[in-house]
């Protein structure tokens, strides 16, 4: 898809735009010539760091998600501009803070998501696309008496996919499972032409240390070892900047009122995860040996595991003709040189004592 033409000029609303993922989107908006709206916390200090270098082109808007007039008011830009696009990527996305923080993660998710909606309704807005991120996590494990229900491949490994049975496990996956099902009632109600994409596992360049990541390669730059929890669980890592391709190309070339979901389409445990990274690190010289130790405090309830799985994408490269381009171990490098060349940016926000 060549997301140029269709970029240019082009008036693009983004929540979240301070955060990961939002602000590898922002960088490839900008790009592309998007006339860029982002819409941050009004308090969004810190985290403006990862759009500050693009302070001359974006315009933003500060308000928060869980009070609708600062949501409307921002979102009036849109007015009179009917190609726009809405990317949805704001959230509390971190699962283990999201048992600490529940009340703060489901207003924020769920009411979050319908003040955008129900603003763009009052609004009367007339968008080209919404796109609401969703997560994996809203498959859960794989629970026994829907089993049946699964796709199977012939290795036996589970088959995500929009088909498959959901079963979130933790407070931030029912959020966003919420989340998605108020953006598709507002395509069903209203006609507003959402679509909600359902995104494993991003890593990349300024993720906050606080996921496994971060802090595996904050640890290992630090230190001589690595306090981790559970490394049983497995999951599909899919670089940021083909996370970002996903929405643009959902966005631009997905049906209104449907579902995407797509990953790396290769899953690895968490063990082997750790193993790569800490291999990659000592061959490039940022560490010599860390050793790795399990800490049981670390350790998540109702961690998600779904025992062997495998990530369907063949609804959006058959559609929209996405692939992931970033292999593990090239990700892996382009993630240590950013946190081994931006310690300022994350050494405050560390999850190891
Ligand atoms: C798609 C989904 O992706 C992410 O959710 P997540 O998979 O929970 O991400 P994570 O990096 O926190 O954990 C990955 C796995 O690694 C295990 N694990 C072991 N030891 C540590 C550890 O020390 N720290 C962390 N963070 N995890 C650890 C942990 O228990 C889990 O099994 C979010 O972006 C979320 O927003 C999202 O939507």
């Amino acid at each position: 898809m060549d997301l140029s033409s269709k970029l240019a000029e082009r008036t693009v609303f983004v929540t979240g735009a301070d955060g990961f993922v939002g602000s590898h989107l922002v960088d490839t908006l900008v790009e592309y010539d998007a006339n860029v709206h982002v819409f941050v916390r009004a308090t969004s200090s810190g985290e403006l760091n990862n759009i500050r270098h693009h302070s001359e082109n974006v315009t933003v808007h500060r308000g928060d998600l869980r009070d609708k007039h600062s949501v409307e008011r921002a979102l009036s830009a849109l007015e009179g501009h009917s190609d726009s696009l809405i990317f949805h990527l704001a959230a509390q996305a971190h699962v283990g803070e999201s048992w600490e923080r529940p009340y703060e993660t489901v207003d924020s998710n769920v009411v979050g998501t319908l003040n955008l909606l129900q603003s763009v309704v009052d609004l009367d807005l007339d968008i080209a696309k919404f796109d609401t991120a969703g997560t994996s996590e809203e498959y859960g494990n794989v629970r026994d008496e829907v089993r049946d229900h699964h796709d199977f491949v012939d290795d036996g490994r589970v088959l995500l996919s929009e088909r498959s049975p959901v079963n979130p496990t933790s407070i931030y996956a029912t959020s966003k499972l919420a989340a998605d099902f108020l953006t598709m009632n507002y395509y069903d109600a209203y006609d507003v032409p959402t679509v909600t994409t359902r995104m494993f596992n991003n890593y990349g360049p300024r993720q906050n240390p606080r996921y496994i990541t971060g802090t595996i390669i904050s640890q290992a730059l630090k230190r001589d070892h690595v306090e981790l929890g559970n490394l049983t669980p497995k999951r599909d890592m899919c670089y940021v900047e083909d996370g970002v391709r996903g929405h643009l190309h959902v966005a631009l070339g997905g049906n209104p009122g449907e579902q995407y979901v797509y990953g790396y389409g290769e899953n690895i445990s968490m063990q082997e995860w750790t193993d790569t990274i800490l291999r990659v690190g000592t061959e490039e010289g940022y560490w010599g040996d860390p050793e790795i130790v399990q800490d049981e405090d670390r350790y998540r309830p109702g961690d998600s595991d779904v025992e062997e799985l495998l990530v369907g994408h063949e609804k959006l490269t058959k559609e929209t003709g996405w692939e992931p381009e970033v292999g593990w171990e090239e990700g892996i490098r382009r993630t240590i040189e950013w946190y081994a060349e931006h310690e300022h940016r994350w050494i405050g926000r560390v999850d190891w004592r």
